[in-house]
């Protein structure tokens, strides 16, 4: 696990820099990082774009948005900060925009001293990714320990890149991009990033599960029914509906098969043999691998897709995924997206894991919940006053609220016995009085310091697209099917609560 020293000196290249991802997220996580004395001195920022901005239009467009996206903006700091903010306009994925591209780096890296040691970040939309990443080859920009700027230094530089989500849209592409990068940088300098597990309840799983003796004897199928990991939001598409509703997007693609099963792969990996970066991988490739393939007959129990209708929000009136902007109005494309899988190893043979995410749910809110077997005999069943005893649980909530809880039965107070669910709750904010750092900063200190440990290794993203390939074509081959619906600020579609139903189980309601 990283500690969280200081950075490297470096230039970070941002291609995408006017959009979204740059101003709501990198921008302010490299603020919140510098605030936090976390970056050195010798750091820049070139953002390029077709846009036109000079410098300072570029850091007045960003310091509006850095106040809003960051808790901990002030002028002074920003004031420091922004003179290593630079522009350069031009389209990245014509070869000849590079000379310029690279000639306006190396003045950067002249100006704010930070040798050659450069953090390209891929911030565009993916089927620009190929034309960008040759083009920082074809012009000779990778080249591991040799000065490409002739800023002669003691130490070997690096050239390193962060590629974004979505990694691929299926199977194939993902292959395919993994043989692009891998013609221009060697795989320790590729950072395939996927913004949850930079989260901190997140990175604090493995801390609870191998820092404490308690809970890894009972963290098996002998004494654990049933796993579900949970991602709603309460938001649409929030005007990425040309996005979602593209190729790439869609629940499964979105969500599922990126997010949802690396967490679970934390949450089902073996003890690493240490916090290195590849033994850690190593095992989250492991329980990937051995998640049994979801045979096309089976597709229908397994895996569930539904789409958001008018409903409410909030209450008010919420309108419905079709009439969204930028979707089209015939889409079959699922806003939903729930798939039951199972690990077939030692250690979790039988128990199924349900993994759901969805827009427009009645809550915002991430969590894991591991559902414990019931007790082998009950001695207060037919004591009077007694229902069932409820299983325990223990909840991670990823975010908000961030924090674990352990649910179990305890007698409530009184003559006779009567028994209740109680809770046993650790609150981060309250316990460590302190907000957790946000994931982009966490994963970007860790590029520039060389850390891949929260980063995915190619293995990966190609099992997790396995596992859910068969899941897409099924839905695929039957595009002409209607889309379950549900009303926004609804759980999702009945179909889900179905799938539990089947196996006598039911979500949990957050
Ligand atoms: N936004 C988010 O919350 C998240 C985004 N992502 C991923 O991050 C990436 C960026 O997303 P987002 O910021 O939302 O996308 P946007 O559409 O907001 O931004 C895309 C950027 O690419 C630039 N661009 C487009 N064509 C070119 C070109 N030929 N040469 C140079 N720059 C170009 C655009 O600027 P211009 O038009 O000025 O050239 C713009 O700066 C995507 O891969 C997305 O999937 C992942 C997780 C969350
Ligand atoms: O990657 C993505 O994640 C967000 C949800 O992230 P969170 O940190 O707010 O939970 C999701 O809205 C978006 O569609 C997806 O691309």
């Amino acid at each position: 696990m990283p500690s969280r020293t200081a950075a490297s000196d470096c230039l970070i290249v941002i291609f995408g820099a006017s959009g979204d991802l740059t101003k709501r997220k990198l921008i302010p996580a490299l603020y919140d990082l510098y605030h936090a004395k976390l970056l050195t001195n010798n750091f820049a920022v070139m953002g390029i774009s077709r846009t036109s901005y000079s410098d300072d239009q570029f850091r007045d467009y960003l310091k509006k948005h850095a106040k809003q996206f960051s808790k901990h903006f002030d002028e002074q700091t920003w004031k420091e900060f922004a003179p290593r903010l630079h522009y350069h306009a031009g389209d990245s994925t014509k070869s000849e925009a590079f000379p310029e591209i690279k000639s306006r780096m190396c003045e950067l890296a002249a100006e704010h001293d930070t040798g050659d040691n450069s953090l390209f970040y891929l911030s565009v939309a993916p089927r620009l990714y190929d034309s960008i990443i040759e083009n920082i080859g074809r012009h000779d920009m990778v080249t591991e320990g040799r000065a490409w700027c002739s800023i002669n230094r003691e130490q070997q530089s690096w050239q390193r890149i962060i590629v974004e989500k979505p990694f691929g849209r299926d199977l194939k592409s993902a292959a395919h991009l993994n043989r692009v990068l891998g013609r221009v940088f060697e795989d320790d300098s590729v950072f395939r990033i996927d913004h949850y597990l930079g989260k901190e309840t997140v990175q604090n799983l493995m801390v609870f599960r191998f820092a404490n003796a308690i809970f890894e004897p009972i963290w098996n199928r002998t004494y654990i029914d049933h796993v579900q990991i949970t991602a709603a939001e309460t938001v649409g598409v929030e005007g990425r509906g040309g996005y979602y509703d593209g190729p790439d997007g869609g629940a499964m693609r979105d969500m599922i098969q990126s997010h949802l099963l690396n967490v679970m792969a934390l949450v089902a990996m073996e003890p690493p043999v240490t916090m290195r970066a590849d033994h850690i991988r190593q095992e989250n490739t492991k329980v990937l691998t051995a998640v049994r393939e979801i045979r096309p007959e089976v597709v229908s129990k397994a895996a569930v897709r539904g789409q958001y209708v008018a409903g409410s929000h909030g209450g008010k009136p919420a309108i419905g995924f079709l009439e969204e902007e930028g979707v089209d109005a015939g889409s079959r494309t699922e806003t939903y997206a729930a798939l039951q899988v199972f690990v077939d190893n030692w250690r979790w043979q039988g128990v199924p894991f349900y993994l759901r995410s969805g827009k427009r749910l009645p809550a915002k809110t991430t969590e894991i919940v591991v559902y414990f077997k019931p007790t082998p005999h009950s001695l207060f069943r037919g004591v009077s006053g007694m229902n069932d005893l409820t299983p325990n649980q223990i909840v991670i909530n990823v975010q908000p609220d961030e924090g674990i809880r352990l649910r179990f039965e305890g007698k409530v107070p009184g003559i006779g016995m009567k028994i209740k669910s109680v809770v046993m709750d650790f609150d981060y904010a309250e316990q460590f009085q302190a907000d957790p750092p946000e994931a982009y900063a966490t994963l970007l200190l860790d590029a520039m310091r060389g850390d891949q440990t929260l980063y995915k290794q190619r293995e990966e993203i190609e099992q997790a697209w396995r596992i859910v390939q068969p899941v897409l074509d099924a839905w695929e081959a039957n595009r002409d099917e209607t889309i379950p619906t549900y009303p926004a600020g609804s759980w999702g579609p009945p179909a889900a609560d179905i799938m539990l139903a089947r196996d006598s189980r039911h979500w949990r309601i957050p």
